[in-house]
């Protein structure tokens, strides 16, 4: 394959002034999924995410029989989506018997590597996962031992015990479940991925977290109150202890929010260029982890308001440096503004962005220093301090926000070119354009400087 050509990443020269829309939530888009394929009848999912993820699980639920139809709706970001769930057929359940052999990519997808195998499990057939290159050596040894320990057999190619991708699920259409035990200090999708098809295991399932803090805890609050939107009975009233009832999930109809997650560099451009970005439709309530740009931005020199369902952020006349704990997925979008902030900024809680895309910590570290920042690696976390940033290629590691990180450092900085911007396509194939249309310029102008931002530019679908 050849080399991607580096994006060259638009300076503003002027305050952005924009109003932005983004596409569906990944994290939503995919739990809806996964239900969909489990669930009692037919469910629609209004104004999902269409991006490689999403696209990655849809793939996954046809391999495994479910039937995904792309219908009209009124998303900006393309078509809804109709689920038929997997038929008894494919769980081996009914005369004709069983999925036969199945090979699943999960390209870089820590939702579908993570929560397709329980569904493998639930049918009848040997069902092979694999993925990208880096996705071989992100942790997944929990979701293995875990489900082994509920009753499920796996292989890998060469026969013994996998640990990580590749690996073979032996399903046999169903899985017993009870009481596991498993460390999900390395990531929360060990747990979603548990209990988004524990309700369907024979006994249901009691799930036990023992070791380090999980980390990530919003997008298990999501999991679970996505389950219980869908009719199942899940208990959560124990710190580290998850019980799901055996039973059925509810078909359902639902529009997916935006991602509040990918809204983060459209809203820091606001405080990169002293500017101003409104997102509106900004959920009233909402699981996503990204609501809480409203309690980070502020903390780093922002004024912040959520009026009629709009979000609006303002840049101060500085970035200031902030500590902040267990950003999450918001991590690289922080450190970018905080190797732009004129204070210091030290942020904990993230040790497990190790196993990420890619090991976050180290490729923040490597580029900001690299674009004369000074930043430095804690055991979980990361130290900012100030340091004028100069132009460079950014490196983007396969990570969509490693390159949604470069961009914001362009908005700033004459000079910055992002290796891969195309790793975006992850989340959000739109980005390019939309950065391009939030500066006022059309996609073909991408890489001049931004001398003249439209007011009320309104960014949506390219
Ligand atoms: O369940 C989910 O949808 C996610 C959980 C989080 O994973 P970690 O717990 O590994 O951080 C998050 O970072 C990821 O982007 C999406
Ligand atoms: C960690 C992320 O993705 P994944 O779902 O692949 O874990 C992310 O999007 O920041």
């Amino acid at each position: 394959m050849s080399a991607p050509v580096p994006w060259p990443a638009p300076l503003a020269r002027r305050p952005v002034d924009a109003t932005v829309t983004v596409p569906g939530s990944k994290s939503l888009t995919n739990r809806y999924l996964i239900l969909a394929a489990l669930a009692e009848g037919p469910s629609r999912l209004r104004a999902p995410l269409h991006s490689r993820d999403s696209a990655l699980m849809v793939a996954a639920l046809r391999s495994l029989g479910a039937r995904v139809r792309e219908v009209a709706g009124d998303g900006d970001f393309g078509p809804d989506l109709e689920i038929t769930p997997i038929p008894p057929e494919s769980r081996g359940l009914g005369s004709s018997g069983g999925l036969g052999e199945v090979a699943i990519d999960c390209g870089l997808a820590g939702t579908v590597m993570r929560f397709v195998p329980p569904l493998a499990a639930l049918s009848r057939g040997d069902i092979a996962f694999d993925g990208d290159p880096h996705a071989r050596v992100r942790p997944m040894g929990p979701v293995i031992d875990a489900l082994e320990a509920l009753g499920v057999s796996l292989s890998s190619p060469d026969g013994g015990r996998p640990t990580s991708l590749p690996f073979t699920v032996h399903g046999t259409g169903s899985v017993p479940g009870g009481h596991v035990v498993v460390d999900a200090s390395g990531s929360s999708q060990f747990v979603s991925a548990l209990l988004l098809a524990g309700a369907r295991f024979d006994e249901g399932l009691h799930l036990e977290h023992v070791g380090k803090p999980v980390p990530s805890l919003d997008h298990i609050a999501m999991t679970v109150s996505v389950l219980r939107e869908l009719g199942v009975e899940v208990d959560d009233s124990v710190p580290n202890h998850w019980i799901v009832q055996p039973g059925p999930i509810s078909a359902f109809d639902v529009r997916i929010e935006q991602d509040l997650s990918n809204a983060g560099p459209f809203l820091a451009a606001a405080l990169a260029t002293r500017g101003t970005v409104r997102i509106p439709n900004w959920p009233e309530h909402t699981t996503q982890v990204g609501d809480s740009w409203r309690e980070i931005l502020p903390k780093l020199g922002a004024e912040v308001t959520l009026d009629g369902g709009t979000l609006t952020v303002r840049g101060g006349q500085r970035i200031t440096g902030a500590d902040l704990a267990e950003t999450s997925e918001l991590a690289p979008t922080v450190a970018a503004l905080c190797a732009l902030a004129e204070t210091p900024s030290r942020l904990t809680g993230i040790a497990h962005l190790r196993g990420h895309e890619t090991d976050r910590l180290a490729a923040l570290v490597s580029e900001i220093t690299r674009l004369g920042g000074d930043a430095q690696e804690t055991a979980d976390g990361l130290i900012i301090r100030p340091a004028p940033l100069h132009g460079g290629l950014v490196r983007s590691y396969a990570d969509h926000r490693m390159a949604t990180a470069g961009a914001v450092w362009g908005l700033a900085v004459e000079g910055i070119e992002v290796e891969d911007i195309g790793t975006t396509s992850k989340t959000m194939p739109e980005f390019p354009q939309m950065w391009a249309r939030m500066l006022g310029q059309s996609a073909g102008e991408q890489g001049s400087s931004s001398d003249a931002p439209v007011p009320n530019e309104t960014v949506k679908a390219p």
